[in-house]
C-alpha cells in the first residue's frame, strides 16, 4: 500500500466512532439497560434454541441410523417443534421491545437536539443551510433509530447465534471447525475494504443530502422569483444535479456494500466442501472416532453459523453508513452558543433608562469591520431615529441591543447595566420590536398576532389588531391560515401583523424597523397616530429611509458606512447643511418631482 492509501484508509472504529458510540451509550442506552439485558436474554435463549436443536438432530440422526426406535423419534421431533416455538416467542418480543426503546431513545435525540439549537446563536443559521438542520433531525435521527433498534437487536442475536453455534461446533470437532474457519482472514479484509469505502461516500452522500434538501427549500421558497425570471428549468436542473450526486454516491455505496454478501457465499461454498471432503475422510478413516449423524450435524451447524454470518457481515457494512450518520447528528453539538447568561447574570434592571453604546467595536467577519468605536445614547422615555443610507448599520445597532449578536469590543449599557450581565431572556423580554423581515406562521392573523404573547386576552388581541388597522382582515379571513411564510398576505398586511405584535407585547422598549414602509400613506398617517399612544412613555427606536416620517424623532442619528456623522433633532440637522439635509432634500425633491 502507497503512504498516499495508506492515509486515506480509514480505520474500522475511529476514535471519533468510539467517542460517537460512547455519547450514544450514556446518553440514551444506558438508562434503558434493565430492558436491553432483557431482549440480550432472549436473544440468548434463541442461540441456545439452535444448540439444542443441532444436538437434538444428532441424535435423531443417531436413532434413525442406529437403534431406530420409532417413540425415541418422536419424542426428539417434539423437542425440536418445542424449541422453535421458543425461538418463535423470542422472534416475537425482542423486535416488540426494541422498536419501543429506540423509538423513545430517538424522541429522546430529537428533543435534545432541537432544545440544543434553540439556545444556538443566530449568528449559526445565517451560515447553515437549512436543509442540513432538517436533514439531522429527520431523516438522519430516522435512520439511526431503525439502525441502533432492529438491525442491531437483529445483528446481536446473530452474532449469538455464531458464537454459541461454532462454540459447540469446535467442542464437536475441533480439527474440523479449525479446517473451515482457514476463510477468515479473506473476510475480514473484505470488511475492511468495504468500511474502508462506505465511509467515504456515506459522508459525501450526507452532505449532497443535505445540499438537495437546501436546494428544494430555496427552491419552493423562492417560487415566486423562479416565476418571474422563468428560471424554472434552470432550478429544475440545478435539483436535478443534486439528486444525481446523491445517486451516484448512494450506488457507490451500495454497490461495494454488495461486495460483501457474494465474498461470504464464496467462503461458505468453500467451507462446506472442506466439511464434506475433510469430515467425509474422518468417517472413512479409522483414525477418527466421528460417524455419519456426526458429521451431518456439523455441516447443519455450518450452515447455521453462515446463515447468520452473513446477516452479520451486512450489517457490518451498514454499520459504516450509520457511524457516519451519527457522527453528523453529533456533531451538531460542536456547535455551542456565545450568547448565554453569565454565571450572575441579573434579571431586574432599569427598562426606563438610557441606553447607551459606548465605544462600541462590532463585525460580522474579521475582514469586514462595520463599528470602530461607536459612541451613541438613546435617551429613556423619548423617540430616536438612525437614518443613513442602506447598508450602514441601522439594523446591526437593533441587533446589538437585544444581543442577538455580541459587541467585539466596548460595551452596551440600559439604564448603566451592561448587557451582558443580564439574564438573555429578561433584555429580550424588555424589547417589542417591529423588524424588516417579519416572520408569519402559516396559521390565522389572530394566531399570528397572539404569538408574542399567548397569555393575552382575547380583547388584548382585538385592541391590538384595531391599532394595526387589522381587525377587518381578520374578521373577513376569520381562522383560515395565511399560507406559509404567510404567503396569502400582502407585504403591507405582514408588516400590520407585525406592528400588532408589538402593540400587544406592550414592552418597554420599542424597536421599529422600517415599521411602516410597506403601507400607504393613509394606513401608515392611521397607524402612527396609534404608534404615537404605544410609544408614549417607551423608549423607542425608529430606523427609516423616508426621512419624513422621523421628522419629529426627539432624536436623529445619521450613520454613514458605520460611523456616526450627525445627531441631533431635524431642524438641527437641516441647518447644519451635512448628510442628514442633503437627504432630506434629495428625497424632498424626488416626491415633489413625482
Ligand atoms: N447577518 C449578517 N452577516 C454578515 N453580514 C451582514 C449581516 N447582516 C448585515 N450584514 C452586513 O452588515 C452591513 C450593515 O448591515 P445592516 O443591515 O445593519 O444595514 P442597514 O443600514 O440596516 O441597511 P438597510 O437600510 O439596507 O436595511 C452591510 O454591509 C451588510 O451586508
Amino acid at each position: 500500500m502507497t503512504d498516499k492509501a495508506k492515509k486515506k484508509r480509514e480505520p474500522i472504529f475511529s476514535p471519533e466512532d468510539r467517542s460517537n458510540l460512547r455519547w450514544l451509550w450514556l446518553g440514551y442506552l444506558k438508562k434503558r439497560a434493565p430492558w436491553l439485558g432483557a431482549v440480550l436474554l432472549m436473544i440468548l435463549i434463541q442461540g441456545l434454541v439452535y444448540q439444542q436443536f443441532l444436538s437434538m438432530t444428532e441424535s435423531g440422526l443417531r436413532v434413525i441410523f442406529e437403534s431406530g426406535e420409532v417413540g425415541q423419534l418422536v419424542l426428539v421431533c417434539l423437542g425440536v417443534f418445542f424449541l422453535f416455538a421458543v425461538r418463535g416467542l423470542m422472534s416475537y418480543l425482542v423486535p416488540l421491545v426494541t422498536v419501543r426503546l429506540s423509538n423513545e431513545a430517538i424522541f429522546e435525540m430529537r428533543r435534545d437536539l432541537i432544545g440544543h439549537l434553540m439556545s444556538l446563536d443566530l449568528a449559526y443559521f445565517e451560515r447553515t443551510k437549512s436543509g442540513e438542520i432538517i436533514h439531522r433531525l429527520v431523516t438522519q435521527t430516522q435512520q439511526l433509530g431503525v439502525f441502533f433498534g432492529l438491525a442491531t437487536a437483529g445483528a446481536v442475536r446473530d452474532a449469538v447465534t455464531v458464537v454459541i453455534v461454532s462454540g459447540y461446533l469446535i467442542w464437536k470437532n475441533p480439527i474440523l471447525f479449525t479446517t473451515a474457519i482457514v476463510v477468515l482472514p479473506f473476510i475480514i479484509w473484505v470488511m475492511n475494504f468495504v468500511s474502508d469505502r462506505v465511509k467515504q461516500a456515506q459522508g459525501q452522500a450526507e452532505r449532497a443530502l443535505a445540499d438537495y434538501m437546501n436546494g428544494i427549500e430555496e427552491t419552493v421558497n423562492g417560487m415566486r422569483t423562479v416565476k418571474i425570471a422563468s428560471q424554472e428549468q434552470v432550478e429544475a436542473g440545478r435539483l436535478m444535479k443534486g439528486t444525481g450526486a446523491i445517486r451516484d454516491l448512494m450506488k457507490r455505496v451500495q454497490t461495494t456494500q454488495a461486495l460483501v454478501m457474494p465474498s461470504i457465499d464464496l467462503s461458505s461454498a468453500f467451507v462446506y466442501v472442506l466439511v464434506i471432503g475433510g469430515g467425509g475422510y474422518m468417517v472413512l478413516s479409522p483414525d477418527f472416532d466421528v460417524d455419519g449423524a456426526g458429521i451431518i450435524t456439523f455441516l447443519l451447524g455450518m450452515v447455521m453459523v453462515f446463515d447468520p454470518a452473513r446477516l452479520l457481515a451486512q450489517y457490518f457494512g451498514a454499520l459504516q453508513s450509520n457511524l457516519v450518520l451519527l457522527d453528523r447528528v453529533r456533531s451538531l453539538y460542536d456547535e455551542q452558543p456565545s450568547i448565554n447568561d453569565a454565571p450572575d447574570a441579573v434579571e431586574d434592571f432599569d427598562t426606563g433608562g438610557d441606553i447607551v453604546l459606548d465605544d462600541v467595536t462590532f463585525s460580522y467577519s474579521e475582514d469586514q469591520p462595520l463599528f470602530e468605536g461607536l459612541d451613541m445614547t438613546f435617551r429613556g422615555g423619548q423617540v430616536s431615529a438612525i437614518v443613513g443610507a442602506t447598508g450602514s448599520g441601522k439594523t446591526t445597532i437593533l441587533s446589538l441591543l437585544s444581543r442577538l449578536y455580541d459587541v467585539k469590543g466596548g460595551q452596551i449599557t440600559i439604564g448603566g447595566q451592561p448587557i451582558e450581565t443580564l439574564k438573555v431572556g429578561s433584555l429580550r423580554g424588555a424589547f417589542s420590536v417591529v423588524a424588516q423581515d417579519i416572520v408569519i406562521f402559516n396559521n390565522s392573523i389572530w394566531e399570528n398576532i397572539r404569538y408574542v404573547n399567548p397569555e393575552a386576552t382575547e380583547e388584548d388581541v382585538w385592541r391590538a389588531a384595531e391599532d394595526a388597522e387589522i381587525a377587518d382582515l381578520i374578521r373577513r379571513r376569520g381562522d383560515a391560515p395565511v399560507g406559509p411564510k404567510g404567503a396569502q398576505l400582502s407585504g403591507g398586511q405582514k408588516q400590520r401583523i407585525a406592528i400588532a405584535r408589538a402593540f400587544l407585547r406592550d414592552a418597554p422598549i420599542l424597536l421599529l424597523d422600517e415599521a411602516t414602509s410597506a403601507l400607504d400613506q393613509a394606513t401608515e398617517e392611521r397607524i402612527k397616530a396609534a404608534l404615537g399612544r404605544l410609544t408614549k412613555g417607551k423608549t423607542t427606536i425608529v430606523v427609516a429611509h423616508r426621512l419624513s416620517s422621523v421628522a419629529d424623532a426627539d432624536r436623529i442619528f445619521v450613520l454613514e458606512a458605520g460611523q456616526l456623522v450627525e445627531q441631533g433633532r431635524h431642524d438641527e440637522l437641516l441647518e447644519t447643511a451635512g448628510l442628514y439635509s442633503q437627504l432630506y432634500q434629495a428625497q424632498k425633491k424626488g416626491y415633489d418631482g413625482r
